[in-house]
């Protein structure tokens, strides 16, 4: 290849998923053609190579890589200039090897795994007679001064000659570039030894090529485009002169040398040339004068590289950086004796200043769940090193076995716990949602945990608690149970669940509770001391139950039902424009006008009202923090898909039976499609009715022609996928992000639903002309109750309204055993649009009641006790 490197070659960036956000977006929704574009400007535009490369979580890299060079291999104003292939799997570069035609570069190979993966690396790429990338790294890591890279070019170039037999025309070696003018005195010098090295291996290794990747050298201005063209112009203009001849450009990105104004490019010169010690402050100084866009400069903090490794780890642990936790592991690994030490060392130091700093309320959930994202990163490192050495695990403070109950599929909160716990040093066995009793036990048998948590979300899982509480006791359990989820509390686990079991049950109310509890659940003599304290306090808790009197005295049905609201029918209800099943689309684009924030926060623990909390004094800046995140997610979701939103919703004729709705299949009111059971209040209202939701459809026999509508959404078609694909890389952050999203979305669904119902299916509010915070406020006509709520707190109610709709076929959604809804995002409910209609709480019923809701489902007594169980008295 030497005579076609004679000049300087630049090599096109913008074929490259981790550089250019268009290609990624175009590669992740599969628009190869446009792509295809995107590589043909840039040999239009002068590249003379073009760099490709897929290395994205979210793609099969492999058949990306595949799919796009064959694509390529067609389109000969494009395969005329030399293809790089770029990757850092070794199996994607193979794969491209297999397809590009004409002459390939790989884009790299290094010593940083030794000799022997380097050679055979470099042998298969000799046989597909390609040209390859060299990187300046060895098993002690990237070189930095010119010393480094000298000798580990030269020790490449070696190699690649005595045991390969490489043509020398072939390599390219990239002795790194870097960024300078970070602020660190360290990095002063990185140019210069760029420029230095290169001339030296060009002098040593005959026929080699030296290329960089240029955009680096001016990390520390990113924002500032016209700096970062005059660094790169000048930084070029010596490197070349020193031998670089090409480098992977983004031709846009370059100023004209002579054509930088001379005040600029002396500070840039200045800079590069590490000509004087304050040569970086005069450029900062400088800067913003030759800003665009008129923003003030962007300027990376890096202060915090200068620090020794283990502080770096723990920095970035804190702040929850990514971006060099690989290279600080790989420091510390060399540092260390062991590789398991780096873990238990600088790793756990790290997180236990994050646990510190959350006990202390100086650090909120998100911000931990992103440290966890690091260190799983970090651990994900050293693994096979680890593996390698055989070494064992690692000593955890305990292990955990975490499950949400059978019957329920609600995570957020169980996965919140679990990255705590992890976080704290606690080792952590999830085995998901929907977990049957025996399936969780024997996992603790096998495991040998120190604990179990139980988590739910919906009441039945209340009861599921109780029979795993029982199992326990019965199988001679000795382990702590914990208790969580969003409808358990201390009273339910003092009454119901402790008295259960003999070992510890401890109530769990909140993520940054639970490393305390595991704490003193472990260690022998302190689970003693709290498990008296824990017997005390639910002794109280029991004995104030017991004492506590109902607020208002409990009525018979009968008079209950003398008591009924009977609302004002004088108006005549409207008539639906649109009877029956109707399936809604809706693009998440849409629902996201819909979002009601303020639950989301709280998801993440962080208590305050949208958009306020954005400008909390404490929790703002995590809270704005939290909100870009989950913008960004919403735009990663329109822009790539994944997640779906489905609903279905029907509006059907309807008279009320007592407390009963019946629903009939058409307006001639014969045949019914089913009956919706309801419960009614059972207390002595002095002042109001006793009510129940049928009171607001209008009776059998009032010849008043009444309807009820029903409708199921979800924001959550895709949800598990994609939070197993976040979690499959260690990114606990985003996979709970994922579904706190899915939630919101499906919130909004519902109430986007709801508006168009009002405005345009039922059509009785056609006017309607309210904001989204008047919508939240929910200030329109009508309610949408949810079984499972107070007002319908019965949950097998929910199979009506699947049968009504066919909610499974049009939507996917599913009911478990424990009538949850699958998948977890997903809303369903009833539709009343008497204006009167309002929500209220059913509370405790009495034993009529009982009775008659038994004859009216054709229950026998057990069944109704179960489903009940939270609305009867204890
Ligand atoms: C849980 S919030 C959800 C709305 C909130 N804007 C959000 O995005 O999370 C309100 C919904 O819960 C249900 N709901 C609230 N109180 C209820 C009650 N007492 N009985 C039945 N359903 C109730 C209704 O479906 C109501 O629309």
């Amino acid at each position: 290849m030497s005579a076609e490197f004679s000049s300087f070659i630049n090599i096109g960036e913008r074929t490259n998923v981790t550089g250019s956000a268009m290609f990624k977006r175009l590669i992740l929704e599969g628009d190869y053609e446009t792509a295809l574009d995107v590589a043909r400007q840039q040999v239009e535009n002068g590249a003379q190579i073009i760099d490709i490369n897929m290395d994205e979580a979210m793609l099969d890299s492999v058949q990306a890589m595949q799919t796009f060079l064959n694509l390529i291999a067609s389109e000969p104003d494009i395969s005329r200039v030399p293809i790089m292939i770029d990757s850092s799997k070794w199996e994607v570069i193979e794969a491209g090897l297999k397809c590009v035609q004409g002459k390939a570069i790989v884009n790299s190979i290094s010593l940083k795994e030794g000799e022997e993966n380097f050679i055979y690396q470099a042998k298969l790429i000799k046989r597909y007679g390609a040209a390859t990338v060299v990187m300046a790294f060895d098993e002690k890591g990237q070189a930095d001064t010119k010393e480094r890279k000298i000798e580990i070019c030269q020790r490449s170039y070696q190699v690649l000659m005595d045991k390969v037999g490489f043509a020398p025309e072939d390599i390219i070696f990239d002795p790194n570039i870097f960024a300078v003018a970070t602020g660190i005195e360290e990095h002063d010098n990185y140019a210069v030894d760029f420029i230095e090295a290169t001339r030296v291996i060009r002098e040593t290794c005959p026929h080699v090529h030296v290329s960089g990747g240029l955009s680096n050298i001016s990390f520390s201005f990113r924002g500032n485009n016209p700096v970062r063209e005059a660094m790169h112009s000048v930084f070029l203009y010596h490197a070349i002169r020193a031998g670089l001849d090409m480098a992977i450009v983004n031709a846009g990105q370059l100023e004209v040398y002579d054509e930088i104004p001379a005040e600029l490019r002396d500070a840039v010169e200045d800079v590069i040339l590490n000509r004087h010690p304050g040569a970086t402050d005069k450029l900062l100084e400088l800067a913003p004068k030759y800003q665009g866009d008129g923003k003030t400069v962007v300027k990376e903090d890096l202060a915090w590289r200068e620090l020794p490794v283990n502080k770096r780890l723990e920095h970035a642990l804190v702040k929850g950086i990514t971006d060099f936790i690989e290279d600080d592991t790989e420091a510390a690994r060399q540092a260390a004796e062991k590789p398991l030490h780096v873990i238990e060392g600088p790793l756990m130091d790290g997180m236990n200043v994050v646990g510190d700093l959350f006990g202390e309320g100086k650090m909120f959930l998100p911000q931990v769940v992103k440290s966890a994202r690091v260190m799983k990163k970090a651990v994900a490192y050293l693994q096979p090193y680890i593996e390698a050495e055989k070494s064992g695990d690692t000593k955890s403070n305990g292990k955990i076995l975490l499950a949400t109950v059978k019957g329920d599929v609600h995570d957020i909160g169980k996965n919140i716990v679990g990255v705590v716990l992890q976080c704290n040093n606690f080792e952590v066995v999830d085995m998901g949602v929907m977990v049957p009793c025996a399936a969780i036990l024997q996992k603790a048998k096998e495991e040998n945990v120190d604990m179990i948590g139980l988590s739910g979300l919906i009441t039945p899982s209340l009861d599921e608690m109780v029979h795993v509480a029982k199992e326990m006791e019965r199988l001679e359990f000795d382990l702590p149970l914990l208790i969580g989820g969003a409808t358990t509390s201390k009273a339910h686990t003092a009454v119901k669940i402790e008295q259960n079991y003999h070992a510890p049950v401890a109530y769990v109310p909140n993520a940054s509770r639970a490393v305390g509890v595991c704490q003193k659940l472990l260690n022998r003599e302190s689970r003693e001391i709290f498990a008296k304290e824990l017997a005390k306090e639910y002794d109280i808790v029991r004995e104030q139950h017991a004492r506590k009197k109902p607020r208002s005295k409990p009525v018979s049905l009968e008079e209950a039902r003398a008591n009924a609201h009977l609302p004002d029918f004088s108006m005549p209800p409207v008539t639906p424009n649109k009877l029956g099943v109707t399936p809604v689309e809706a693009d998440i684009a849409t629902l996201r006008q819909y979002i009601d924030w303020t639950p989301f926060f709280l998801t993440w623990s962080l208590a305050g009202k949208y958009p306020r909390i954005l400008q909390d004094e404490v929790v703002g800046e995590q809270a704005q923090s939290l909100f870009n995140d989950a913008n960004a997610m919403l735009d990663k979701l329109i822009a790539e898909g994944g997640l779906e939103a489905k609903g279905v919703m029907g509006l059907f004729p309807a008279n009320r039976q007592d407390d009963d709705v019946v629903i009939y299949a058409d307006e001639s009111r014969t045949d019914t499609l089913g009956v919706a059971h309801h419960l009614r209040q059972q207390t002595q209202k002095p002042k109001g009715a006793n009510y129940c939701l049928s009171d607001f459809v209008a009776p059998v026999g009032s010849g008043i022609r009444d309807y009820i509508g029903a409708f199921a959404v979800t924001g959550g078609i895709g949800e598990d996928e994609l939070a197993a694909q976040y979690d499959a890389q260690g990114d606990d952050y985003n996979a709970i992000m994922v579904k706190a999203v899915a939630d919101r979305l499906a919130e909004a669904f519902a109430e986007y639903l709801h508006e168009r119902v009002r405005k345009e299916i039922w059509g009785y509010a056609p006017d309607e002309d309210l904001d989204n915070d008047a919508l939240i406020r929910e200030k329109y006509q009508g309610i949408r109750p949810a079984p499972g709520y107070a007002a319908c707190p019965e949950h097998t109610e929910k199979q009506l309204i699947w049968d009504l709709l066919d909610a499974e076929k049009h939507t996917g959604m599913k009911l478990t055993e424990s009538y949850a809804m699958w998948p977890g995002a997903s809303v369903s409910g009833w539709y009343f649009s008497h204006p009167e209609a309002r929500y209220f709480a059913v509370a405790k019923i009495q034993d009529d009641q009982l009775e008659s809701y038994c004859q009216r489902k054709g229950w026998d007594r057990p069944t109704a006790e179960k489903w009940l169980g939270p609305n009867l008295s204890d």
